[in-house]
């Protein structure tokens, strides 16, 4: 697209461009403008990029410039050094997104702006452009790719098996959270292995069946197809994974007297695998790396259980088509400020609750943060100036963190007396966990900031981190070495002076040390006390004996100087990472509040409703939208929608819905909307919908479309079998089961006849709640036949020469396909077009036959072999 960086097409970003934003009056800028300033006072650095569909325009900042080659060049205020550069002309986004990550993590606020209206139309029309701001990005939160690696954990997994249980032990080691489970399915473990999806599993060396399962693309029974690239495993033959050694080992490293506190006493394979994954670690000094927090345990069972095709189908994390995170759930509901908050989000959504105290208690917290938003925006205020609490305590208690990484986390440390202040306005519990701030956290906070300078420079040998003040031996050092420092910078028009060479300069290089330099035409004027030291093409260049005496000392006592500075600061690092596990609790309640404010503003700006959980089976959604769908389109435009599910003696509702319509009338939103507001209100969110009264589910099943899995090489019928196969082998009363088109992948009859008969199955056998989306009309007749199913479809208007999808859902069948319409829409020849038309007439009249003789009416002159072929109706 092209555009030039230096017209701005918006008066106020040219007035701002040329005079202080703070002597604007603030009542005269647009919102946008207003947040900008507030973001600039905050962070004096901040950039401003707008962005024009899939590209950036333009840019104002002081300690950015543009080349002459329209390139975006971004320089350190600090040092003056150069620090990215970023083509002007039509940059698409995800490359800017690398440098504003980089900008960001280099201590730079970035603020996105979208232009919302096109700049054409506006000028036309007189108008200004709106634009609205996206994203406000600053240090500790990171752009969509940069954001994407901090909300990702980094675990290492190890399990044990025994007959038909597992342990199951994992540990991020970038944050040093150490879990330990058991599995009592081969199942339930691949479900957790795929929802951690670790880069490394250890496997014990008398399980070699596992060996294949693990490996990628591998299909072995009872194994989900497709396992995440990047998985891998390692098979530790001398890792004991006995019990006893297990035990003393956790004893040892977690400093604790018995197993029982921790809560896994009673669990020897998650012990085993704990104990295993420990060895592991110490053996490879990945456990040096992060000190590790307490042990926690979890049960499996208390989460709802969500399939690797659920998570898939419904794209909670990624999208089915491109596999990316821009328009998936979590896309659609991440407003966390932290990427401590946004790991948790990820956590939260993986895991959705089965306790209704658990889930009303993260309800009643957003419930009160839609309701107070002034509260809500002083929250994530005070959180969009943390950093990653988290992973800073790892790397301090590694002694890995950086100066600036202990700068970062004592200035979030210092904010943490303010949040509780903020929060303890709050009356859940939620709120409350972060006003008991213990008070070392904040003595931590002061230490570091009275040690270290504000802005430590990045390599530590630049020397410089610590403070004057702190330590008497450090100022002394410092002296002697300003002194010497002094005196060079004076030698130069000493020198000048003695011996009357004008020109002469003093310089420093790295292999050379000090020196004086005269150019070629001038030595003759050299001092007899000089030695020459190198000789360049235009000049020579000298010592002296006093410079040399000069250079050594300030050489030794920078050296000396930067050795103290360290152990200093080595000192102070030590000590945060001493009470890691302290402020690893507090990051966590930091980190579940940035998640609750979070969704409560989602819930705020796309309306959505606190749902009533309750225990029965009943769904009750009214006006339900698909949070992803409708965020896409312009306001207004989606078509909300009711479901009614889960039969109970005095209520007439369905357990199983027939839902039919025409391609793309909406059957597969509607199916996934449904689980997906389920699913959000589990997980302790409000919901896409204007009511909604839901039972809890145990399983959420979902079986959408159909692919071809080369790497195992099984057909798209094969697979579709084998996910429904798994759905009728595990659901139960209480899950939730989505069925998109079962048994398309086979000829029209099998397929039919395995639709109708699954859709019995979990209708009469199994009283799973289901919505069935299916272009076989003859499954309508189930309704007739079983009290518990009932018929909905998504509904079209036709016109004369075109069809128009109304996307609302009503009760009754429909039947009518418009699979001939789509395919005229499409541009099928029009003598296909009539043939398709043709030989539907005959297919509909053998179907109503087939119908007919269901029902017992025996039409006249009917061939035997029709009706064998079509006996498949009866029960
Ligand atoms: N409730 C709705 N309001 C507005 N638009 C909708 C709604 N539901 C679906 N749509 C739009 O219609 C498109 C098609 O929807 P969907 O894929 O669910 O149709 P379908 O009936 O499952 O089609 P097919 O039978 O071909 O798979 C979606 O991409 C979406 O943009």
């Amino acid at each position: 697209m092209p555009y030039t960086a230096s017209t701005p097409t918006d008066p106020h970003q040219a007035n701002i461009r040329n005079a202080d934003y703070r002597l604007l009056e603030r009542n005269k800028l647009t919102p946008m403008m207003q947040r900008y300033v507030e973001v600039k006072e905050q962070y004096p650095h901040a950039l401003l990029l707008f962005r024009v569909g899939d590209f950036f325009e333009c840019f104002f900042q002081d300690a950015v410039t543009i080349s002459r080659e329209l390139e975006l060049v971004c320089t350190s205020k600090e040092s003056g050094k150069e620090i990215g550069r970023v083509p002007m002309t039509g940059v698409p986004h995800h490359a800017l997104d690398r440098y504003t990550s980089m900008l960001v993590e280099k201590g730079y606020a970035v603020v996105v702006c979208d232009q919302v209206e096109d700049a054409a139309i506006a000028a036309r029309e007189g108008r200004q452009v709106k634009r609205e701001i996206t994203r406000i990005l600053t240090p500790g939160t990171l752009t969509d790719d940069g954001m994407l690696k901090a909300r990702q954990n980094n675990f290492l997994a190890a399990i044990v098996i025994a007959g038909t249980h597992w342990g199951l032990a994992y540990t991020d080691i970038s944050t040093g959270e150490f879990v330990t489970t058991q599995a009592d399915s081969l199942e339930q473990l691949n479900l957790e292995l795929l929802r951690l999806q670790p880069s490394e599993v250890l496997v014990p060396s008398n399980a070699p069946d596992l060996v294949t399962m693990l490996r990628p693309g591998e299909k072995s029974d009872g194994l989900p197809e497709c396992l995440p690239s990047s998985f891998c495993y390692s098979l530790r033959s001398q890792i004991p994974f006995t019990l006893g050694e297990a035990k003393q080992r956790i004893l040892q490293k977690f400093k604790v007297r018995s197993l029982e506190g921790m809560g896994c006493g009673q669990l020897a394979l998650a012990v085993r695998a704990a104990g295993g994954l420990l060895q592991y670690l110490e053996e490879t000094q990945k456990g040096n790396a992060v000190p590790l927090q307490v042990l926690h345990t979890y049960t499996i069972t208390d989460f709802l259980t969500l399939d690797y095709q659920t998570r898939r189908n419904l794209e909670i994390t990624q999208t089915v088509r491109d596999g990316v995170f821009h328009g998936s759930l979590l896309w659609a509901i991440d407003k966390t400020s932290t990427a401590m908050g946004g790991r948790a989000l990820r956590r939260w959504v993986l895991q959705p609750l089965l306790n209704i105290k658990g889930i009303c208690a993260r309800h009643d917290t957003i419930q009160e943060l839609v309701e107070d938003n002034y509260l809500r925006q002083d929250l994530q205020q005070l959180l969009r100036q943390m950093y990653d609490i988290e992973r800073l305590t790892g790397r301090a208690g590694s002694g890995t963190a950086s100066p600036r990484d202990l700068v970062a986390l004592g200035d979030s440390l210092a904010k943490l007396p303010e949040l509780g202040a903020i929060a303890a306005q709050g009356r859940s519990p939620y709120l409350k966990a972060l006003q008991n701030v213990p008070p070392i956290l904040a003595e931590l906070a002061t230490k570091i900031h009275a040690h270290l300078v504000d802005e430590p420079p990045i390599h530590l040998k630049e020397g410089g981190l610590i403070r004057s003040g702190i330590n008497s031996l450090l100022d002394e050092m410092r002296q002697t070495a300003s002194a010497d420092q002094e005196w060079i910078a004076h030698l130069e028009a000493n020198e000048r002076k003695r011996t009357g060479i004008s020109n002469l300069k003093v310089g420093y290089n790295k292999a050379f040390g000090y020196y004086i330099s005269i150019t070629k035409s001038k030595v003759d004027q050299v001092p007899n006390d000089y030695t020459r030291k190198q000789t360049l093409t235009n000049e020579e260049r000298y010592s002296t004996e006093e410079l040399k005496q000069r250079e050594v000392r300030i050489l030794t006592a920078r050296e000396d100087l930067n050795q103290l500075e360290y152990d200093i600061f080595a000192q102070v690092r030590a000590e945060v990472g001493e009470h890691a596990e302290i402020i690893r609790n507090v990051s966590r309640a930091v980190a579940a509040a940035d998640v609750l404010c979070g969704l409560a503003e989602v819930a705020v700006y796309q309306n959505y409703c606190r749902p009533n959980m309750v225990e029965s089976r009943e769904i009750k959604i009214i006006e339900g939208c698909h949070p992803v769908v409708e965020k896409s389109l312009p306001p207004g435009f989606f078509v909300p929608n009711s479901a009614f599910l889960g039969r109970e003696a005095a209520l007439n509702r369905p357990d199983l819905i027939i839902l039919t319509g025409p391609n793309a009338s909406g059957k597969s939103c509607y199916l996934r909307q449904v689980g997906l507001i389920q699913l959000m209100a589990q997980m302790g969110s409000f919901v896409p919908a204007k009511a909604a009264t839901l039972g809890i589910c145990d399983r959420i099943f979902t079986r959408v479309g159909a692919v071809d899995d080369l790497a195992t090489g099984q057909s798209t019928f094969m697979v579709e079998m084998n996910e429904t196969a798994n759905i009728l082998n595990h659901a139960t009363p209480k899950s939730l089961v989505l069925l998109d088109e079962i048994g398309r992948g086979t000829a029209t009859f099998d397929g039919l006849s395995i639709a109708w008969s699954v859709a019995e199955y979990l209708a009469s056998e199994i009283r799973a709640r289901t919505i069935f989306a299916t272009h076989y009309h003859e499954l309508n007749e189930l309704a007739s036949i079983l009290n518990n199913v009932a018929n909905y479809q998504v509904t079209v208007k036709e016109l004369p020469d075109q069809i128009v999808f109304l996307h609302q859902v009503q009760p009754g069948g429909a039947d009518k396909s418009y699979g001939i319409e789509a395919g005229r829409l499409a541009g099928l020849p029009t003598s296909v077009i009539e043939r398709a038309r043709q030989v539907m007439k005959q297919i509909e009249k053998h179907s109503k036959i087939a119908i007919g003789l269901r029902k017992g009416v025996k039409k006249e002159g009917k061939e035997e072999a029709d009706s064998e072929q079509l006996d498949i109706f009866d029960t």
